[in-house]
């Protein structure tokens, strides 16, 4: 049983064992988390993005420059995007960056809004704007770099980032800057003579409020629970999120009962609150700091001052009224009867027994008020909690023990920004009111120092530093503090160097870096270097010994934490979960689910321990060869080899940050570790790892595609199928995130493999729905089944997989009388292929085939031929369509609860999909369900998730079939 039984809430309530005054309160279904995904790359999501009014734009300044200042003179939207919450320890900032569009004139996109009728992506047809909300914290002794860092990328200025996009905007007079906290009073004055800006105050309860309505509606894990250091995300259903009760525990505590948007109360409060324990804890242990203080508690043991129920009871519990010995009868109890003093308690015991006894006060009361209004949830926020681990147990398991395990407390990942985020949102015409879960995509990037650490640091020259690739460094020692402040714990970075293997070479070639850098510290202030440099040399740097705990921090750990109290405990959590949230208003939820609020994306649930060792390990030994690749896709050059490095740093660290609290970003599972892979090496400029390995395979694949179409079409229509599906099967050999596959491709040629790969099938497959497959499409005797009447293929790999599998497949399909969407990855992740290289593929493949080139002219993807899209619809209106859409996603796998709007609209009509590869169909969606009938094919090419999945062996074979929900219920009648 946990030790924390040791530190029971104090007695003293009458109606402790009163059952019925206890209404059972509930939290919704209690996942572990999934992270989240988005695509944070501009280039490939922006055709599905709101765009700027680029009419009549034009560059202003020199032509030669390297990032020419735009005008943008018909761009009138006026997006407020700053606002603060000063308080006394800590300024949060809230601040939206616009997405640059760089949308290409991609004419199959054009020809898809004709045949869809999506409509036309000018952001006026959405109600928010594309962009990105960023999170930020200085520390308030320093808002003097606050201001630095508002001024260097021009927040204050309103609209646009005027610097960037619109430098001669003038200086606003009147703008104004909605900010909450005592600090909006006090240091309205400040901005005004700094930033030349007015503040506008705003209610610090409703912000409060408006910020965490915001998150628990707009953010899929949002909330969580946190017992013995295990954290779990809990689903809010935000239809039945109201009423709440909003406990902030900041120097005093606040309830407040919140029903609804801009509708609460503050029902009740303690004097008793954070500024207690840290004032009477300073008094008594001289501490110099809050964490110290904290920390101090961890280390506590609280039986050697407060006095307990076996003290009274010579060492029995009292049964009869259901408390146990260990219960506090009474805090700092015992100090009365033992002759000591001060000096004689352990400041760590002094702290523990201050800490248990204000959080078990504070959640007695919230509990209490909960049961007096009959509120279902109790979230706790503020400055007390800011994350720390050891305090939310100890406020979870009062909550626990006052309810008698009926509530659970629950906290907010991003809790120390409820009322940053509240400011932002009282500016009339945010529009974030208007957002969905699926519009919002959270990315944790690394080079970017600002992205939601206990920041303070140097002002960086622009909203895109990373686009932009420069910044400007600040003195050495915001550089130094800004060191200690990525969204990476030193300890990460300290377990990489100690794990992994590749880190002597690595190690070797950045200390060349930081010899060749040094001189870049020594400029100091005003020296131009690129964030990269700068996060190569930041990597370098701290793989230096550091302390485990250094001093004045809340260290990572390092503390004999007792073992009862969790042994995983972590107290600055917060300060590095924080990511940058991705607005994306064009991302929908895919129609063809049967239900997506209970749809879960991961089939493999790395909560499970053993779990999340092997993939970190496969993902580990992958990446050497990972950034070969990288390297080489850009050329081999010096700053290739170095981002190489660096992107091997980086996704390490994540690893190991993962690895020490896998739910450090939200809820994690295999589909989110292999996008943040693929985000990871987007963040460091490599476009596309295995472009000229795609582009060999399409060569040599469509170089065999008419023999095989030759051989398909001398086979009768039964054993043509049974060869299409096997010959997917087989051609999902083709897959350079498979360490296995990537071995064999030493061993032969493409088309050696291929044929070996096709040779070896042979049915039953492991798991082998073909017959049903068979039944649908081809029928059974003389009754000819309606072909369907829109397949969506969900193609996986370039080369082999999608020439000589997948379109074979989508022509016979085409040929039936059905039309095909090939869905693809709008951005490149490893081999897959990517909806801008369709178009391409398909001509070539048309050249050989009539049934593809006609099915191609007419879904507008032949577009060289044709002069416009409509017209060419009307020519063909004899053949069905073969169209191309983007998925909405760059990784290899796919969360069906975000994809691309043009993906949504081609399944308005679909009644078949066919989800292919290993990432769509097993690690992902291996147990969706759709609405319409869904074809799942990959091979397997990982033995462990053979054994796991399909108790099978590595290349074993799925062949799933899922008939439509209602087909199920008519054969079962039948
Ligand atoms: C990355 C992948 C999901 C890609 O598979 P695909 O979707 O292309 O079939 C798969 O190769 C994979 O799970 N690889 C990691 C495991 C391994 O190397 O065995
Ligand atoms: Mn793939």
């Amino acid at each position: 049983m946990s030790s924390l039984t040791e530190g029971h809430p104090p007695i003293g309530i009458d109606d402790i064992n009163d059952e019925s005054k206890h209404k059972k309160l509930n939290t919704d279904v209690v996942e572990r988390e999934s992270g989240e995904r988005e695509m944070g790359h501009s280039i490939h999501r922006s055709g599905s993005r709101p765009q700027l009014d680029l009419s009549k734009a034009a560059i202003q300044g020199n032509f030669e420059e390297k990032d020419p200042t735009i005008l943008l003179p018909n761009q009138s939207d006026d997006i407020s995007h700053l606002a603060l919450d000063i308080g006394g320890s800590l300024i949060k900032l809230v601040y939206f960056s616009r997405h640059e569009d760089r949308s290409v004139n991609d004419r199959r996109k054009k020809s898809i809004k004709e045949i869809f009728g999506v409509s036309n992506c000018n952001r006026r047809s959405y109600p928010i704007l594309g962009g990105r909300l960023h999170f930020v914290k200085f520390e308030t002794t320093k808002i003097n770099e606050c201001l630095d860092f508002i001024s260097s990328k021009q927040l204050h200025r309103g609209g646009l980032d005027a610097r960037h996009w619109n430098s001669d905007a003038p200086d606003n007079e009147n703008a104004v800057i909605k900010a909450t906290g005592g600090g909006a009073f006090k240091f309205a004055d400040l901005f005004k003579e700094r930033l030349g800006v007015s503040i506008d105050k705003e209610d610090e309860m409703g912000c409060l409020v408006s910020g965490a309505n915001f998150l628990l509606k707009a953010i899929r894990h949002e909330a969580f629970t946190h017992m013995e250091g295990h954290k779990e995300f809990v689903q809010i259903d935000t239809n039945d999120l109201f009423p709440y009760l909003l406990v902030n525990i900041g120097s005093g505590v606040s309830m407040i009962k919140v029903d609804g948007d801009g509708k609460f109360q503050r029902v009740s409060g303690t004097n008793v609150g954070g500024g207690t324990y840290w004032g009477l804890g300073k008094l008594l242990t001289k501490c110099k700091s809050f964490d110290e203080l904290l920390e101090l508690s961890q280390r506590g043991d609280n039986r050697t001052i407060d006095m307990l129920v076996g003290d009274i009871y010579g060492g029995m519990d009292y049964s009869k009224i259901g408390l146990s010995a260990s219960t506090i009868a009474s805090s700092f109890g015992k100090a009365i009867s033992e002759n000591k003093n001060l000096e004689d308690y352990r400041p760590e015991d002094i702290s523990l027994s201050l800490l248990r006894m204000i959080s078990y006060n504070i959640g007695q009361i919230a509990y209490l008020n909960a049961l007096r209004f009959g509120l279902k949830r109790i979230f706790f926020g503020g400055f007390f909690i800011r994350g720390h681990a050891y305090t939310m147990d100890t406020i979870s398991f009062a909550i626990q023990f006052w309810s008698k395990g009926d509530a659970q407390a629950m906290f907010l990942r991003h809790e120390g920004f409820l009322g940053a985020l509240g400011a932002f949102m009282s500016y009339e015409k945010h529009g974030l009111d208007d957002l969905m879960v699926h519009h919002l995509v959270e990315r944790f990037p690394m080079g970017a120092p600002y992205t939601g650490g206990k920041i303070h640091g140097p002002p960086l020259g622009d909203l895109n530093e990373k686009a932009s690739g420069e910044e400007l460094v600040g003195t050495r020692s915001s550089w130094i503090s800004d060191m200690a402040d990525s969204n990476l714990s030193r300890d990460a970075w300290v377990q990489y160097s100690n794990s992994s293997n590749m880190l002597g070479s690595i190690h070797c070639k950045l200390h060349e870096n930081v010899h060749q850098l040094a001189s870049f510290q020594s400029v100091g202030f005003k020296q131009k270097i690129s964030w990269m440099e700068k996060f190569v040399r930041k990597g370098t740097e701290i793989t230096a010994p550091v302390p485990m705990a250094p001093p004045g921090t809340t260290g990572l750990g390092g503390f004999e934490v007792p073992s009862s109290k969790g042994d995983t405990l972590r107290s600055d959590a917060s300060n590095l979960n924080v990511g940058v949230l991705h607005l994306v208003p064009t991302l929908e939820v895919f129609p063809l689910l049967v239900d997506p609020k209970t749809y879960e994306p991961n089939t493999i649930d790395l909560a499970d321990h053993g779990e999340l060792e092997y993939w970190f390990t496969v993902l580990s030994e992958h990446l050497p060869d990972l950034v070969d690749k990288a390297v080489a896709s850009e050329g081999g050059t010096e700053d290739a080899k170095r981002r190489g490095d660096a992107f091997a740093r980086a996704f390490s660290a994540h690893l190991a940050r993962l690895m020490e609290e896998p739910a450090a970003y939200g809820k994690l599972g295999l589909a989110n570790l292999l996008e943040l892979r693929e985000e990871c090496l987007r963040e460091f400029q490599f476009v596309d790892a295995y472009r000229s390995i795609k582009q060999r395979e399409n060569e040599a694949s469509l170089a065999v595609l008419p023999d095989l179409l030759m051989e398909l079409d001398s086979m009768n229509e039964e054993a043509r199928l049974l060869t299409l599906i096997e010959g997917v099967l087989a051609a999902n050999i083709f897959d350079w995130g498979s360490r296995a596959c990537v071995d064999l491709y030493h061993k032969g040629t493409i088309i050696e493999i291929y044929r070996m790969s096709r040779n070896k099938m042979q049915r039953p497959w492991r798991v082998d729905d073909f017959d049903l497959f068979k039944k649908k499409v081809l029928g059974s005797g003389e009754k000819k089944p309606h072909p369907h009447k829109r397949a969506l293929l969900f193609v996986d790999n370039a080369g082999a997989d999608v020439v000589l599998g997948m379109l074979p497949l989508a022509r016979e399909l085409l040929r039936r009388g059905t039309e095909v969407v090939l869905v693809a990855n709008s951005l490149p992740a490893l081999n897959d292929v990517t909806a801008m290289e369709l178009p391409d593929i398909v001509a070539e493949a048309a050249k050989h085939c009539d049934i593809l080139r006609r099915a191609a002219e007419a879904g507008g993807l032949l577009v060289d031929v044709m002069i416009n899209a409509a017209d060419v619809n009307k020519e063909n209106s004899s053949s069905v369509p073969l169209m191309v859409v983007e998925n909405g996603c760059g990784s290899p796998c796919i969360d069906l609860r975000q994809v691309s709007s043009e993906l949504a609209a081609a399944a308005k009509d679909a009644d078949l999909v066919i989800l292919e590869g290993m990432g769509r169909s097993l690690h992902t969606n291996y147990n969706a369900q759709f609405k319409c009938d869904a074809l799942k094919l990959a091979m397997v090419k990982n033995q462990r998730l053979a054994e796991k999945l399909i108790k099978g062996n590595i290349y074993d074979c799925v062949c799933r079939y899922e008939p439509a929900s209602s087909d199920l219920q008519s054969s079962s009648l039948s």
